[in-house]
């Protein structure tokens, strides 16, 4: 991002640093206009180019952290784009003007190009001296040197002399093709301003024309008709610039009526000024039809400014002696030399114009146009992308308001939805202590029937008797846990199935549509049942069976009877006394009480009556010799019916009757231990289903924090997707206006440049 935000900066400084185009009024030829308009599209260009660079580099970016802003068509024509003006560029680096030389041969095309020159640069000579094109261009390096066609090879030219060498060394070149010749810049004001001289063989020689002007002359600005003063124009220079215009729309065409100096000293002329006069009107009368009547190049205003009557030879001899160091004239002065000299002069200035005029067009208005496409393709771009970049920032801002809004919501109904859940879970489990509660104290009162139908096969010998408690305590274990499920679960799992649906319903209100299809881990096995942990082999480990035979009717029995009857009598008065404290309890209740009363007081009862039955009938043994007095018939009936209700219950004391006692007392043990335990019980069950309401609850909680958390995670990506979209907006509008102000660069150079021609 540092980066991208380091390359916006420096695009904007690129942009600073821009030139405006403006026209230099200093300018000592009219050919520097085109060097200025050149230098002037070079650097617009140049920064067109680095935008373009720029942009491409923005936009690759863009489309990958943003790809909804910039599609792989746009991104694809801005790299395209690079690529184009890459080309623009090299094309305006080699960018000249061009003028081509044609004519009949030794009509002094050669000469002419010199006398421009200003040194004698090509060949020429009487014949057929140039048999290809020659291109005279500035040398970058200011050395002399020629390239033939098709090759890079620079062949070295010291003098004219060597370069007509090296052209004749070249004689197998085919008369069509190009030869540049480069000469130092420093030598020729023309090769200086960058106009580029091209030479051609005679349009007499050559049935190919239209190659010729297929080759060489599509881009050239000027031609130069370099026709014979002491003959009329002929029929192949006339057909070769029809064929010219034919292909080029309007080309600048001059007409040099060269040997001027040989026709003024032509000796029917020589007494005859006004015959020349005649004969330059003749001339100058056929060149103007044939500019505006035959080619329609030009009106015959423009083409008075077009013809002109020159010596190319003396030009070129008075320039060399110039460049020695000698006056122009310093030889002997032909008839009419000034007046020819300075026609070549006015020549010279109007077609500086003209070159510069014409290849400021054919060359910078094409470029121009197509910057401004470029650039007006380019802006639309950037005006899709900043519109694109400006409506998902609404969008997303949209979604981030309603996505925080939402979260908000959740947490606020996530906070009140658990505090009401834990209401209710309190309730549920305060119901369900007092069912479990309730239904375990009923099981305990009917536990004697539970036990009674346990019929494990008993035997009073302790190792077998361990045996059977154990089985007994399982029994009642699992009998107690089963009748109280019978009476429980259904009730209890259509309790919980409730409390859960009704959480799951409210919690899935909170969770978004495609995630409310809610399934619970813990209820996706088996419906939710209570365990209800009785533990009775603990809770009967201390139970000692006391199965030793009791006559019932014996002292101790007797004594215990009558007390249990009176403490009986004594807590009944209590319990009306205080029937608050003891609404709970049972009849039966009481009587095990008194009982176990009593059976405190047993011990100490014993010890007083002797210990043992056996001693207690030797008692009445003794009482009844001491009845012996009163009547030994009715003692002895008494003795019998005594022994005999003895010798009956010793009898009746069966295996059965042990294993009835065993039960009883096990029932009266195991009922006074559950009773301790029926309120653990209840709440160890209560606290099952607490258990399971609240693992319930945090899952939903936690299904609820998830999609929260999703929310928070979106709501991060939205606000880094808002800052990216926020740099696009920046960016694309930046790189927009920076598009407008170079439009303004291009526009205000044709202003300056391409309007005013
Ligand atoms: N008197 C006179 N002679 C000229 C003039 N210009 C050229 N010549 C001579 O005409 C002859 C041919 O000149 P070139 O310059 O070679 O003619 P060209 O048209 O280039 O001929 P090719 O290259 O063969 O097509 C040379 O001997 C020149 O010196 C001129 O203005 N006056």
């Amino acid at each position: 991002m540092a980066a991208y935000i380091n390359r916006t900066m420096a695009l904007g400084d690129s942009m600073i640093s821009r030139r405006k185009p403006a026209l230099d009024e200093k300018l000592s030829s009219p050919l520097q206009v085109f060097g200025q308009a050149k230098k002037q599209i070079n650097g617009i260009f140049v920064n067109i180019q680095d935008y373009v660079a720029n942009a491409s580099e923005r936009m690759t970016d863009m489309n990958i952290e943003c790809p909804d802003v910039i599609n792989e068509k746009e991104l694809k024509s801005i790299l395209d784009y690079r690529s184009k003006v890459k080309g623009i560029c090299e094309v305006l680096t080699r960018d000249h003007m061009k003028v081509a030389f044609f004519g009949r041969t030794s009509n002094g095309k050669s000469t002419v190009v010199n006398a421009m020159l200003g040194d004698k640069v090509l060949p020429s000579g009487i014949g057929h001296t140039t048999n290809c094109f020659l291109q005279v261009e500035g040398s970058q390096t200011g050395e002399a040197y020629l390239v033939t066609e098709g090759s890079k090879e620079k062949q070295n030219v010291e003098s004219v002399s060597h370069l007509a060498h090296a052209l004749n060394y070249e004689k197998q070149l085919n008369e069509k093709e190009l030869v540049h010749v480069y000469w130092p810049k420093d030598k020729c004001g023309l090769l200086r301003d960058d106009v580029a001289l091209v030479d051609s063989p005679g349009v007499d020689v050559t049935p190919h024309l239209d190659d010729w002007i297929d080759a060489h002359c599509i881009d050239a600005d000027v031609f130069v008709l370099v026709a014979n003063a002491e003959s009329t124009l002929m029929i192949t220079e006339k057909n070769f610039f029809h064929k010219v215009s034919s292909k080029l729309s309007k080309p600048n065409i001059f007409i040099l009526n060269n040997r001027w100096d040989a026709s003024a000293n032509e000796p029917e002329f020589l007494d005859q000024f006004n015959s020349q006069e005649q004969v330059r009107k003749q001339h100058m009368e056929r060149a103007t039809d044939f500019l505006v009547k035959e080619l329609k190049v030009c009106t015959a205003e423009e083409a008075a400014s077009r013809v002109f009557f020159i010596s190319a030879k003396e030009v070129l001899q008075a320039r060399v002696q110039e460049r020695k160091g000698l006056a122009p004239n310093s030889g002997a002065l032909a008839e009419g030399f000034i007046t020819r000299y300075k026609e070549f002069e006015e020549f010279e200035h109007k077609f500086e114009e003209c070159i510069s005029k014409s290849a400021i067009k054919t060359k910078f208005l094409n470029h121009s146009q197509q910057g401004k496409h470029l650039i007006d393709e380019i802006c639309k771009i950037m005006e899709t992308i900043f519109k694109r970049s400006l409506e998902q920032t609404k969008i997303k801002g949209a979604q981030k308001k309603e996505y925080q809004e939402k979260l908000n919501f959740t947490n606020q109904q996530l906070e009140n939805l658990t505090n009401m859940l834990k209401i209710k879970i309190r309730n549920v489990t305060d119901d369900v202590e007092d069912k479990v509660s309730k239904a375990l104290n009923d099981e305990i009162r009917r536990l004697y029937v539970l036990v009674d139908e346990f019929n494990a096969s008993f035997n009073s010998d302790p190792f077998v008797l361990n045996v059977y408690k154990k089985e007994l305590n399982s029994y009642v274990e699992t009998g107690l846990g089963s009748n109280l499920r019978a009476r429980l679960s259904t009730d209890f799992a259509m309790t919980m199935e409730q409390s859960q649906k009704e959480m799951v319903a409210k919690m899935s209100s909170l969770l978004p549509e495609n995630k409310r299809n809610i399934s619970l881990s813990n209820s996706k096995c088996k419906p939710f049942e209570i365990l209800y942990r009785l533990h009775c082999d603990n809770l009967c480990s201390d139970f000692h069976e006391d199965l030793e035979f009791k006559f019932s009717w014996g002292l101790s029995k007797i004594y215990r009877r009558v007390t249990s009857l009176k403490i009986w009598s004594q807590t009944q008065s209590r319990i009306s006394y205080y029937p608050s404290q003891n609404q709970s309890t049972s009849a039966e209740g009481s009587f095990n009480n008194n009982q176990s009363i009593v059976e405190q007081n047993l011990p100490f009862m014993s010890r007083f009556l002797g210990g043992s039955e056996v001693t207690m009938i030797g008692g009445l043994c003794a009482a009844g010799f001491t009845f012996k007095v009163v009547g030994w018939r009715l003692l002895g009936l008494s003795i019998g019916v005594y022994g005999c209700l003895f010798l009956y219950e010793r009898l009746s004391w069966t295996t059965k009757a042990k294993e009835r006692e065993f039960k009883r007392q096990y029932v009266e043990y195991v009922t006074s231990k559950l009773r301790m335990i029926v309120d653990i019980t209840s709440a160890n069950c209560s606290h099952q289903v607490e258990q399971e309401l609240t693992t319930t609850c945090s899952q939903l909680c936690q299904l609820v924090d998830e999609s929260s958390d999703n929310l928070s995670d979106q709501l991060k990506n939205l606000d880094h997707e808002l800052k990216i979209l926020a740099k696009s907006t920046e960016v694309s509008k930046n790189l927009k206006n920076k598009a407008d102000l170079l439009k303004v660069d291009l526009k205000q150079f044709d202003n300056t440049f391409l309007c005013q021609n």
